[in-house]
């Protein structure tokens, strides 16, 4: 597409100069001959001073916010009032403005994006719809393998975006389902997604590292639900009744008035048996998932995918067969069978914050008749040194056995992590906890130790792919793992 097409579809003024535009990046080192090249000012450095680098890389044009060197610009240059929104506009102008092709469902919330995004893919491709999905674990197209972007995102910049939904709407593909996470909808990330249906599970206290203020937070958040012509609302969270609504439906499962109820909730141990009041009618519905807060996930995804078109058939089919989210609540088939009479219940799950920790071990002993054994450790680094102890306090709090172990410790010495989550058992007066510093053993030993009837809860690592030591990567796979030393218990 030619320059001054570009700004005339942007309404911005064209410089003299008229090439061929081919694709756009806001990373210089990402920049392919025929690029645009958009200098943003981040939080960090300015895009601009990498103008060189991009014009030596052949990009065609410079977009910002308006050029801030002595030396002349030395490719075309086009002002723009917002750099990140010129990126996305740009991205979905090249790509076609895929998602106008699409049905397009955006999920956001504090918690709950991934699996409910993972739900409401799942019942979409139930009633018949081709569907492709752009969530943390990765994205999906129409043959449902799970691929991943080279950086590790929840929504990846607008070009990434675009070029999926490209890509989705080029194989054919009926119906998308996008994670919106605050940064995305904070940075323009998914501003050019024409969306059909927006969903918010609930917000809480996170990021406000980046945001500043709850506030701040919940003002990126409603920009979801503002842009998108229906909305999924959750009816339990305080936050909903701030939202600008349009047409919408709520759902509820902690007993708030909604249009979409789930009343005599079962928390059964291999899954939640619940029975759904709703605009689609009344049934009876189970969910292979463990963790009540699911069951609010479920109708959110019901919701969507009843928006569009799914029946209260196919949603009761669908929802029986779904197959889990890797890493949440994952429960793990042993390899003699799904419910070996002489091993233990083993669920892998990505909880590594101590709220996150504290529910998953709370839904767990719902379900448990017997001894309830957890595997936790806390990442090195920067990354929140002060969550050590309170793991170790919730983990020997809500388990019967705490086994502290290795999480990725990067830089740190795991001695110094251990010890400090040691001291959150010992501070609050409790002694139920071990040490066993390599993950493979704690593991082991924590499925040796269990019996019928027992929960092992192995926390943190949930789908990761590697294990960060001191010094070293290694490949890592927490559900193998678990089968490993549930198949040695025979
Ligand atoms: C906090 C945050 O989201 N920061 C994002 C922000 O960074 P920034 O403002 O600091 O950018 P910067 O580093 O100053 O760079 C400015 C510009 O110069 C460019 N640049 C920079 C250096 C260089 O060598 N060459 C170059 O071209 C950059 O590509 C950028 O366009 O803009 C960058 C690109 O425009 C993003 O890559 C970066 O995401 C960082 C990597 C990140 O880690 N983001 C995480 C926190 C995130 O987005 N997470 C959410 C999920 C959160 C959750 O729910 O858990 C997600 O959606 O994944
Ligand atoms: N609806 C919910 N309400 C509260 N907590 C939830 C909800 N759904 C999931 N959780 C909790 O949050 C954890 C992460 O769930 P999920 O991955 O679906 O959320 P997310 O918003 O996508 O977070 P992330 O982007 O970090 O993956 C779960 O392990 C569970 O402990």
């Amino acid at each position: 597409m030619h320059l001054a097409d570009l700004c005339i579809a942007l309404s911005l003024s064209a410089p003299a100069e008229n090439p061929d535009i081919l694709a756009v990046t806001h990373n210089a080192a990402w920049v392919t001959p025929g690029a645009a090249f958009v200098a943003i000012r981040g939080a960090r450095v300015d895009g601009h001073s990498f103008a060189a680098q991009a014009a030596q890389q052949g990009a065609a044009a410079i977009f910002g916010e308006g050029w801030p060197l002595p030396d002349p610009c030395p490719l075309p240059y086009v002002t723009v009032p917002d750099a990140r929104a010129a990126l996305a506009d740009l991205a979905a102008e090249l790509e076609g403005h895929p998602s106008r092709a699409l049905k397009v469902v955006g999920v956001t919330g504090t918690d709950g994006k991934t699996t409910t995004s993972w739900l409401t893919v799942h019942l979409l491709r139930s009633a018949g719809l081709s569907t492709g999905l752009l969530s943390t674990v990765g994205y999906q197209l129409s043959d449902g393998e799970t691929r991943h972007f080279p950086a590790h995102f929840t929504t990846p910049e607008a070009p990434q975006v675009q070029a999926t939904l490209r890509e989705l709407a080029a194989t054919g593909v009926q119906a998308a389902v996008l994670e919106a996470s605050s940064h995305a909808l904070a940075l323009e990330r998914v501003r050019a997604v024409a969306w059909d249906v927006a969903v918010w599970t609930h917000l809480s206290r996170e990021h406000l590292d980046f945001h500043g203020d709850m506030e701040s937070y919940f003002v990126e958040k409603r920009k979801l639900i503002e842009r998108a012509p229906f909305a999924v609302l959750n009816a339990d969270d305080p936050w909903t009744a701030r939202l600008k609504l349009g047409p919408h439906v709520t759902y509820s499962e902690g007993g708030h008035p909604a249009d979409w109820q789930a009343h005599q909730i079962e928390e059964q141990s291999g899954g939640l048996a619940f029975e759904v009041r709703s605009p689609a009618g009344t049934f009876a519905a189970f969910l292979p998932m463990i963790g009540r807060f699911n069951v609010g996930n479920a109708l959110a995804a019901m919701a969507a995918a009843h928006q569009l078109g799914a029946t209260a058939e196919q949603l009761v089919l669908g929802l029986a067969k779904f197959g889990g989210v890797p890493g949440r609540m994952e429960l793990v088939a042993s390899p003699v069978g799904p419910s070996p009479a002489l091993g233990p219940r083993v669920i892998v799950d990505f909880a590594h914050t101590p709220p996150s920790l504290e529910k998953a071990l709370g839904t767990l002993r719902t379900t448990t008749r017997g001894q309830l054994i957890v595997v936790i450790g806390a990442a090195g680094g920067p990354r929140d040194p002060g969550k050590r102890g309170p793991l170790g306090e919730v983990a020997t709090r809500l388990a019967d056995e705490a086994i502290f172990t290795e999480e990725d410790c990067r830089d740190t010495p795991l001695a110094e992590i251990l010890t400090a989550m040691a001291l959150g058992a010992k501070g609050a007066g409790r002694a139920n906890y071990c040490i066993i510093p390599d993950r493979q053993h704690a593991i082991r030993h924590a499925v040796r130790l269990a019996g019928p009837g027992d929960t092992v809860l192995l926390a943190g690592k949930g789908p990761e792919e590697t294990l960060e030591r001191e010094g070293e990567t290694i490949p890592w796979n927490e559900v193998e793992e678990a089968r490993t030393a549930l198949g040695r218990l025979e």
